[in-house]
């Protein structure tokens, strides 16, 4: 199936505390987490997962800090002959998917009518979208795998998932706050990227969720925009190399694993 990924890199890294965006920073490597989360993807097409259509990448406005990220961008597009394109993103993490979807339409072909093959389709009549964060730069090619056969036999969102380690509690009332209760473990994950989905119907979710009351910071990932549309949304394995890259200790967990070699896609550079 036509895959196209859309990679979010346009956030700030406020939990991060870098000083620049989070997809600019460098690992122990001297790759910065932009240029290592495009090596699995490529990684992915090269282990067969995906049939790799193009790459969207959104990038921060400030003019500086998309340039940098374009150069990224232009370097791994001449070293792999993959077609990336940027565009600028926006205040959430949903207004960047959404200024994405706009690329991403563009790379993929114009959508057929409603139930037919189109001329993007592929076999399936559709074209599959990951939406995939840069802040999760090591996530192996059996995940991409993983989400994209989900899509191919017809699911329309799809996310990777691993379970819940902790125990987890609600709470109310300012600090001190008090437990409200506790959420049945074994009916929980923690949900990861790439997420897939029919490139037809994310666009109409996002369309209908954009509507609503919620607001772009009240969808923390896409898989809401499916579900808040009516869409059975799938769960695959997810991976712990999946993990995101949010505060200084998952910067030094990434660090660990590329010194020690854990970590996949290495080859690509
Ligand atoms: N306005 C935004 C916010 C987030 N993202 C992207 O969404 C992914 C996951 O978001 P998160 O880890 O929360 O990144 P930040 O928003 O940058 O981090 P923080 O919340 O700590 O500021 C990242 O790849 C980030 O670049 C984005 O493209 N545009
Ligand atoms: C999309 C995501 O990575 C799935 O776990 C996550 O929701 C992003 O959340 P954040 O609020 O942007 O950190």
């Amino acid at each position: 199936m036509r895959t196209t990924v859309l990679i979010v890199a346009a956030g700030s890294g406020s939990r991060l505390q870098a000083g620049i965006p989070k997809a600019m920073v460098t690992l122990g490597d001297g790759h910065t987490m932009l240029e290592h989360c495009l090596d699995s993807v490529v990684a992915a097409r090269d282990a067969g997962a995906i049939e790799l259509n193009a790459i969207a990448v959104v990038v921060p406005g400030d003019p500086d800090y998309a340039a940098s990220l374009g150069e990224v961008c232009h370097a791994f597009a001449a070293r792999t002959a993959v077609t990336v394109q940027t565009v600028p993103g926006g205040a959430e993490r949903a207004d960047s998917v959404r200024a994405g979807l706009a690329a991403v339409r563009k790379l993929a072909g114009p959508a057929g009518p409603a139930g037919s093959a189109g001329s993007a389709g592929g076999p399936f009549g559709r074209h599959a979208l990951l939406v995939h964060d840069a802040a999760r730069p090591f996530v192996p090619p059996a995940v991409f795998s993983a989400v994209v056969t989900a899509l191919e036999s017809g699911t329309a969102a799809v996310v990777p998932a691993v379970e819940v380690v902790d125990t987890i509690k609600t709470v109310a009332g300012a600090a001190p706050e008090v437990v409200t209760g506790t959420l049945q473990r074994t009916q929980l994950r923690a949900v990861q990227t790439p997420q897939g989905f029919d490139l037809t119907s994310l666009e109409a979710a996002h369309r209908l969720a954009e509507e609503g009351a919620g607001g772009a910071a009240a969808l923390t990932d896409d898989a809401m925009a499916m579900e808040a549309a009516g869409h059975r949304v799938g769960v695959v394995a997810g991976d712990p190399l999946g993990f995101k890259i949010t505060t200084q200790l998952d910067l030094m967990m990434a660090n660990a694993l590329l010194a020690s070699g854990t970590s996949t896609n290495l080859e690509h550079h």
